[in-house]
């Protein structure tokens, strides 16, 4: 189980709530049909939370004051973007590789790795922002539009504790 970042949650009250978890003070409580897990294990209490800033907009415009005040934009063509951030999705692997399964929240992970692997992870999420700027992508509403369709695709119901990709569910 992941540590809490130990930060209330300051969500504001625009939470997307999904039909499976519901934030209250920073903990997601999970819906009663849900507290026993598949493998008999405890319900989940608490969950890691992230603090509500910076938004994803924020970032997008903190990288585009970043990019102009180098006058870099001559290089952040959106096949750039993209390959730049696979190179920084390869760091996060490396950090990963041949450690064997990693437990949730990375007990065994030293405080410098852990940094080392937020750097990494920014990396891709700077990038990531980046490029679906410059795709005139807007990524928080595309992620709600691709939340909704995920929902429809995989209905609670009916693949409750099955990983299978929904092209094997034969109903
Ligand atoms: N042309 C560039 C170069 C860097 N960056 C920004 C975005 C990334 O957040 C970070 C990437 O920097 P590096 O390419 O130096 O990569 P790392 O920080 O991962 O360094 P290293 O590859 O040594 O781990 O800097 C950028 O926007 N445009």
């Amino acid at each position: 189980m992941m540590a809490t970042n130990g930060k209330e949650a300051q969500n504001g009250g625009d939470d997307v709530l999904t039909d499976t978890a519901v934030v209250v003070n920073g903990a997601a409580t999970e819906a009663s049909s849900h507290s026993q897990r598949q493998n008999g294990g405890p319900e989940r209490a608490e969950r890691f939370t992230f603090t509500p800033k910076p938004t994803i907009e924020d970032i997008r415009r903190m990288q585009a004051e970043f990019t102009d005040e180098r006058d870099w934009n001559q290089f952040h063509q959106p096949r750039n973007l993209l390959l730049a951030m696979v190179g920084e999705v390869g760091e996060v692997a490396e950090l990963f590789q041949w450690r064997g399964e990693v437990a949730e929240g990375l007990p065994d992970w030293t405080e410098s790795e852990r940094e080392h692997l937020a750097h990494e992870l920014s990396d891709v999420l700077i990038y990531l922002v980046e490029l679906a700027e410059k795709c005139r992508v807007d990524l928080p509403q595309a992620v709600l539009r691709k939340m909704a369709l995920n929902r429809l695709k995989y209905p609670a119901s009916k693949v409750q504790g099955s990983a299978k990709k929904y092209t094997e569910y034969k109903d």
